[in-house]
């Protein structure tokens, strides 16, 4: 990639340089000036255009690429290069494709703070997460890699020494549309699994965050897959639609809001292919009173200032037993006061800016709303603008914890993607199962209480994908993670994901003769 860093001016990125570029990338200096796509192997410009984007560094509110979407030409010529490279990877097996994808791993592995860098100047979360996120991706990497080497068929006897057989096959060019909270990971959590099954790819990220997938398809390449196998395009909705109503396209892949969620399955219904939706959430976090308290309280800080609260899971109606909820109340407020926000690229800061101006006045007006309906900040939920001049451009507000609310209330029933916490209370076991339960979402929910039957008891009732007991929004690769109702439908992660990029054949052989009917 190139890159620009401070005064010293252009900078090839190679192996030698990295570490030292590290260290050179600070906030406010980095500049994107190559290509964004990826075809053939190889950063191309686009042939033909559906417009042009910029993407901004949220910390500072600098442009850091201005990018063009690419039209339908483009799109075309992406999904034929992939549909040529599915040919030679389709036939390898699964062990050659195993190899291949470790080597990814490692690779991303050793490259992980340059990666974490890059992810937190284009999306603004804390280099301390974006580390975290980039263990996840080469563990996602290696965990598919582990499943590729090991996916086989059946065999079934049948009378008089006929036999069937079935063969898991893969769809063959599978179209990745990703979401700008998690870049890197949501890029990683469809082709790894679609690669290992022996898919292509064709990848768009949210034109917010189109710097990061490019270094995962220089990896795949510098790791060995055939050129042409991960292609990345760069655009908004236009050019997701060119991708999903591609005729050689066998499946989309689909993270992001409900709205166009319901879009990708239109339009994928009209091709007759299948769809995996990680959509919204809005999801419930019990506490019971019975809970170790100082683990509810880390609990509830995790379950929703993560990535400043832009993460789908997050548990933002936080019901809290009658009993404890001031003592419950009064711990997450001081706790909430001590994060460090500011400059993400500093090592102490734990939350840095939203992704753009829009977006946190969005997150803003809904703290209005909330007072204006009632609710209490017990703190946060106003602007921050950090003493370093050169962030006072960027995209800041204190993390807030709402009080008083009702299930009724706006801030209560519609996903924020803030880092806006509602706190509610409740009486019994029955009555919050109903309210917890009473929301078109299903993607997540948690809770914490010392006592394992009632724990096991309300998670079986709960209606989400993803429950936790006693933590939240832990993510390994190992644990299947999907919605319920609007949340969406089908798994990433998880062994039930190669169920997602792969098809059954079954064959049936004939050991004697034909018994016919005519
Ligand atoms: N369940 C999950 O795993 C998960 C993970 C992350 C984010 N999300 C959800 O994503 C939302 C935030 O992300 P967002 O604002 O990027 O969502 P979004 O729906 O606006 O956009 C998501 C992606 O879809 C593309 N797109 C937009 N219109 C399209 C169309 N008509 N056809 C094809 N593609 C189109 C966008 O360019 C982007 O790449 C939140 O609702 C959040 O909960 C869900
Ligand atoms: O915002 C997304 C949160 C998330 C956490 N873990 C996973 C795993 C797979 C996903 O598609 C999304 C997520």
């Amino acid at each position: 990639m190139f890159l620009r860093a401070g005064p010293a001016g252009l900078f090839r990125l190679r192996h030698a340089l990295r570490p030292v570029l590290v260290a050179a990338m600070s906030t406010g200096t980095f500049i994107v000036s190559q290509p964004l796509n990826y075809r053939g192997g190889a950063r191309v410009d686009p042939v033909d255009t559906s417009g042009t984007e910029k993407a901004f560094e949220p910390a500072t509110g600098r442009v850091i690429a201005t990018f063009t979407c690419s039209g339908e030409k483009e799109v075309n010529l992406a999904v034929q290069d992939a549909k040529a490279a599915f040919k030679i990877w389709s036939q390898k097996s699964g062990m050659e494709r195993c190899r291949i994808l470790l080597e990814a791993a490692r690779i991303i592995r050793d490259r992980k703070d340059e990666i974490a860098t890059v992810e937190t100047i284009n999306n603004g979360k804390s280099i301390f997460e974006a580390r975290w996120d980039i263990d996840t991706s080469w563990q996602c990497l290696e965990y598919y890699a582990g499943l590729a080497g090991s996916m086989a068929g059946e065999h079934i006897q049948l009378p008089g020494g006929s036999f069937g057989y079935t063969r898991r096959e893969p769809l063959g060019v599978c179209v990745g549309i990703g979401a700008w909270n998690y870049p890197f990971q949501i890029v990683c959590w469809k082709s790894a699994p679609a690669l290992a099954c022996g898919n292509a790819m064709v990848f768009k990220p949210s034109p917010f965050t189109p710097v990061s997938t490019l270094l995962l398809a220089e990896v795949y390449t510098e790791a060995g897959v055939p050129p042409g196998l991960f292609n990345v395009v760069q655009g908004g909705a236009a050019t997701g639609q060119f991708l999903c109503q591609h005729r050689d396209v066998a499946k989309v892949s689909f993270t992001g809001s409900v709205p166009t969620g319901s879009k990708i399955m239109e339009m994928s219904a009209k091709g007759i292919k299948p769809v995996t939706l990680e959509l919204g959430g809005k999801s419930p976090l019990i506490i019971f009173s019975d809970c170790d308290m100082k683990n509810a309280v880390k609990g509830a800080l995790m379950a929703n200032f993560l990535t400043q609260g832009e993460v789908c899971c997050n548990g933002t109606r936080v019901f809290v037993q009658k009993e404890i909820l001031d003592q419950f109340s009064e711990e997450v407020v001081k706790q909430t006061q001590r994060i460090k926000i500011g400059d993400p690229l500093l090592e102490d800061t734990r939350m840095g800016p939203l992704i753009n101006r829009p977006h946190l006045e969005r997150v803003l007006g809904f703290v209005k709303v909330a007072k204006e309906q009632g609710a209490k900040v017990l703190c946060g939920g106003d602007l921050y603008v950090p003493e370093d001049p050169k962030l006072k451009d960027g995209y800041y507000m204190r993390p807030c914890v709402l009080t008083n609310c009702r299930d009724d209330m706006t801030c209560v029933k519609e996903e924020i993607f803030g880092p806006v916490m509602s706190i509610l209370s409740f009486d019994t076991e029955a009555e919050v199962l109903e309210r917890a339960n009473d929301t078109t979402f299903g993607l997540a929910a948690g809770v914490f209480t010392r006592d394992i039957q009632r724990a096991h008891r309300v998670v079986a009732e709960l209606q989400a994908g993803m429950c936790f007991i006693n933590n939240y929004n832990v993510s390994p690769v190992e644990l299947p993670f999907g919605g319920y109702k609007k949340s969406g439908f089908g798994r990433e992660n998880g062994r039930v994901t190669i169920e997602y990029y792969s098809q059954l054949k079954t064959v049936c052989v004939e050991m004697g003769d034909v018994e016919s009917a005519f």
